[in-house]
């Protein structure tokens, strides 16, 4: 009789700076803000930092993604061990973030989090963070992306082992 597979459903946690510190910035238009262009504009300066090693070059790039149907089954994590990754929403949906610690070179299987936001922020990577691709709700979201393009291997693939597998978002 085969094995019936049971993924464990990850906890979801509210998207913060302080929480998700570990794994990059939060981008938000919160705090203090700088009034620029004759009192027009307010200006949330300085959010993150758009890292690249010395061969690469930033990109910017428009992504249209579809809606995960929940619970998705969360089975790989990647990095980007070159440059830093951010997606800021176009428009406010919800959005999941999926994170591990680094251990050994390979992500901490058993240290997987979960952070969930409204859409009214955005996240940036540091390089060589472990994460999952995007994983959007609502109805599907556009991001503006910045990444780092250049030579060289910039994305690390690798497989959650069965046992450890997880879904998020039934509870949602
Ligand atoms: N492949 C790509 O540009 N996106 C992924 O890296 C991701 O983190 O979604
Ligand atoms: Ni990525």
């Amino acid at each position: 009789m085969p094995r019936t597979l049971t993924r464990r459903a990850l906890p979801i946690e509210p998207l913060s700076a302080d929480s998700f510190k570990p794994f990059g910035d939060v981008i938000e238009a919160c705090g203090n803000a700088m009034t620029i262009n004759q009192g027009r504009c307010h200006k949330f300066n300085d959010l993150t930092h758009i890292q690249t090693d010395a061969e690469g070059e930033v990109a910017i790039h428009i992504y249209h993604t579809q809606a995960i149907q929940k619970p998705y089954c969360i089975d790989l994590l990647e990095r980007h061990p070159m440059g830093s990754q951010a997606f800021m929403p176009l428009e406010k949906q919800p959005f999941l973030i999926v994170v591990a610690p680094d251990n050994n070179q390979e992500p901490d299987f058993n240290n997987i989090r979960c952070f969930a936001t409204d859409g009214s922020q955005g996240i940036n990577y540091y390089p060589g963070t472990w994460h999952h691709p995007l994983l959007s709700m609502g109805s599907g979201i556009s991001y503006l992306v910045i990444d780092r393009k250049g030579p060289g291997q910039n994305c690390d693939e690798v497989l959650i082992p069965e046992h450890l597998s997880l879904t998020v978002g039934a509870q949602l």
